[in-house]
């Protein structure tokens, strides 16, 4: 065999029948981690709860595959939710997250009974408790605490730093602002407190760090305002394989240490322990997904570098752009053939930034070559793009050794499809 297979599947013939650029799935790989949520999580610690962030990768099959394996989802936008909708997702499964939900989304995920919304400042309850009087309806809060923490991961993904756009920042003043406008609304209720510190995070350390000083604050408004805390949302932030110095750990290294140190903490300052939450999204899909290209111009500069183009690029995969995301690739055609070149792999956009992966090592290659890029399954189909009106590509689900289209591939025409 000289083709690369993945999921069971022979991947070059994949691309002879979807056409390239094309991202491909692994339901099984999905459905393995969804399980391990439920096996070393949910099963081995009473009052918790999974919650899957969609923003790692959305469609409604997806969503359906979610729901299936018993675990909830987190959302954070009118589309997301209602792309849970439109598969018939439970809507008391869902968080709804957000640091500017709109009118137009708060009355949406009110309307429909999410289960849970995640406040990121102190105003939005004004504007929650309004839409929920006007609708009748009750709704189930969160603070989202800023702990101010520094994660170890790119600056654009960390999350829990002081200095951040999301959740409400830990100082007197804010706490006590935002505790006392809750304890005096009629139709929502706040139920405890969420934190997420960041993504792609290969240690626990900070996880932990933030535990105890959200214990802190439970004891605080315990001690204060007569509080409990009945539920605490500890966000996702697992990292995944990427390249050589990357690896995802299993989630009971994460979710282990969680537990164990709000345990201790709960213990020492005479709290009961709230049902713990957790939502991690790249963990779940990121190595579930390769995408495939073909291989077109191939432009050597002599003493400098090869430049190898591909048909996809910045719009399918805006990672390597944003955040210096380093990713592995293969020729999928010439899987056992010796790698003798160092290339550097070009997407097709107008934009000299567009480099999907720097000095990569592969057999030597021509025109109509295909290059898989592995771990693509998080943050590439849900944050691609029409740039330079480039249509988006199509996404094929194996399952067991079968393949499904799940999203068709855009035409010329989709993109056309507002305009007037
Ligand atoms: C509130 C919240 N929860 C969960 C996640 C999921 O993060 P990750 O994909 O790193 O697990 C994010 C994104 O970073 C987030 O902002
Ligand atoms: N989009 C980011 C992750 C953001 C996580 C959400 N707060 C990435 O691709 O790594």
């Amino acid at each position: 065999m000289k083709n690369l297979m993945f999921a069971g599947c022979d991947i070059v013939k994949l691309a002879e029948k979807y056409k390239t650029p094309l991202y491909i799935m692994s339901e099984d790989y999905i459905v393995e981690r969804l399980r391990e949520i439920k096996n070393d999580f949910l099963n081995r610690h009473e009052k918790t709860r999974a919650v899957y962030a969609s923003k790692a990768f959305l469609t409604k099959e997806m969503a359906r595959i979610v729901h299936r394996e018993g675990i909830g989802m987190d959302v954070v936008s009118g589309g997301e939710l209602y792309t849970a909708m439109k598969a018939e997702f439970p809507m008391e499964d869902i968080i709804f997250h957000g640091n500017n939900k709109t009118i137009d989304e708060l009355e949406l995920a009110i309307e429909n009974n999410v289960g849970r919304i995640v406040v990121d400042h102190i105003e939005e309850m004004d504007l929650i408790e309004e839409i929920a009087k006007e609708k009748n309806k009750k709704v189930y809060i969160l603070f989202r605490i800023s702990p101010g923490l520094e994660s170890d991961t790119h600056k654009y993904i960390q999350t829990g730093q002081v200095d951040s756009k999301f959740g409400i920042p830990l100082t007197e003043k804010t706490i006590s602002s935002a505790m006392e406008k809750a304890l005096n609304l009629e139709f929502t209720e706040l139920l405890g407190f969420h934190f997420h510190i960041g993504s792609q995070l290969s240690d626990n350390e900070n996880h932990i760090k933030a535990i105890d000083i959200m214990t802190k604050l439970m004891k605080k408004v315990k001690d204060e305002y007569g509080f409990i805390t009945k539920e605490l949302n500890t966000g996702g932030g697992y990292g995944i394989h990427y390249s050589e110095d990357e690896h995802r750990k299993p989630l009971s290294y994460y979710t282990d240490s969680i537990m164990i140190e709000i345990e201790k903490q709960c213990k020492s300052y005479d709290l009961e322990r709230p049902l713990i939450i957790i939502e991690p999204g790249r963990w779940v899909v990121g190595e579930a997904g390769m995408t495939i290209y073909s291989i077109g111009a191939i432009k050597e500069i002599p003493g400098i570098r090869t430049y190898i183009s591909i048909d996809g690029g910045m719009p399918d995969n805006p990672r390597p752009s944003l955040y210096e995301a380093k990713y592995e690739g293969v020729i999928i055609n010439k899987i056992h053939e010796e790698p003798t070149e160092i290339v550097t792999i070009a997407g097709k956009c107008c934009e000299s930034g567009d480099i999907l992966i720097w000095d990569l090592k592969i057999p030597k290659v021509e025109r109509g070559d295909f290059l898989g890029v592995l771990s693509t399954g998080a943050y590439n189909y849900s944050m691609s793009s029409n740039y330079n009106r480039i249509p988006r590509p199509a996404v094929v689900m194996i399952t067991e050794g079968k393949d499904r289209l799940i999203v068709k591939r855009e035409t010329y025409d989709d993109i056309l499809r507002n305009d007037l």
